[in-house]
């Protein structure tokens, strides 16, 4: 995930860092798996294996929540759950715009999990006439023309685009001109906002590239290896092979 230009300092107001504050929904998530078992208290070291951090990490960004556990006994499991809630806002609940119903923003729309995180898909909107009325998740899609209105009406602060690229820096400012001040945005485009206004980007496509890469340097890795053992074996330059293209050598991963 990547912030717009408008991200804020390293330190929140209240003082936990961003990287605190991006670990808290995986705390949260192994939390709740514990809850739903019905496991009253759990160690620092069992929680940070479930949410896949380190032990330490997480005893420090607990620290900034004011929650330091018991000795011997570990930490509370609702209580840790109520206050990762709080911090992150999830107590209230918080209606929701999908923009661009297409085949990313109807899955969003049917996506049950948001609900019970504190998420209510409050409107859909869509640009295209034809789909005007017809129900998405049991919701029906609003016409792109009433974006002010719906937004308004449903108190929505929080918007998501799945519009086209060419589309979602102008559904952008309509979102943010209709008073939106927190956009999730999956169209590939780095979308410009005032400040007081924050932007989240997912993007798969760079996960993946993130992946290739490391799958590139493992095999890199297990090639050198390979004729580490084997005297006969030509030198292999692990994370740096290179394949060839049409313009002749090309390094298998691009720069940034
Ligand atoms: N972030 C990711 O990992 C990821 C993954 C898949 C797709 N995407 C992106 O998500 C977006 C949607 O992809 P899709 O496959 O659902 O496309 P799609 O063509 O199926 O859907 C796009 C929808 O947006 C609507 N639309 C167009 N302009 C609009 C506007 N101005 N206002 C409101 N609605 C508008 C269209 O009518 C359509 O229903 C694309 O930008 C795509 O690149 C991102």
């Amino acid at each position: 995930m990547a912030t717009g230009r408008n991200h804020r300092p390293a330190t929140r107001s209240r003082g936990i860092p961003e990287a605190t504050v991006a670990r808290l929904p995986l705390y949260l998530r192994a939390l709740t798996a514990l809850s739903e078992r019905s496991v009253p208290t759990v160690s620092s070291e069992e929680l940070a294996a479930a949410a896949g951090v380190n032990s330490a990490k997480l005893r420090k960004d607990f620290s900034y929540l004011g929650s330091y556990g018991t000795r011997g006994v570990g930490y509370d499991v609702e209580y840790l759950v109520y206050q990762i809630s709080r911090e992150l806002g999830l107590t209230q609940d918080w209606p929701v715009a999908i923009i661009g119903i297409g085949n990313l923003g109807a899955a969003l729309a049917n996506y049950g999990g948001f609900a019970s995180r504190g998420f209510r898909v409050a409107a859909l909107i869509d640009a295209d006439p034809a789909m005007a009325g017809t129900p998405v998740a049991g919701i029906p899609v609003q016409h792109a023309d009433d974006l002010d209105r719906i937004i308004s009406e449903n108190g929505v602060s929080i918007g998501v685009i799945t519009t086209p690229p060419g589309a979602a820096q102008q559904v952008c400012d309509r979102l943010v001109a209709a008073g939106v001040t927190s956009i999730l945005n999956f169209a590939p485009t780095v979308l410009s906002v005032p400040d007081g206004v924050d932007v989240r980007k997912v993007d798969l496509s760079i996960e993946l590239q993130i992946l290739a890469f490391h799958e590139q340097r493992k095999a890199g890795e297990d090639a050198a290896a390979d004729s580490a053992f084997d005297p006969a074996a030509p030198p292999v330059r692990a994370a740096t092979t290179s394949r060839k293209g049409p313009d002749g050598d090309m390094p298998a991963v691009m720069p940034a």
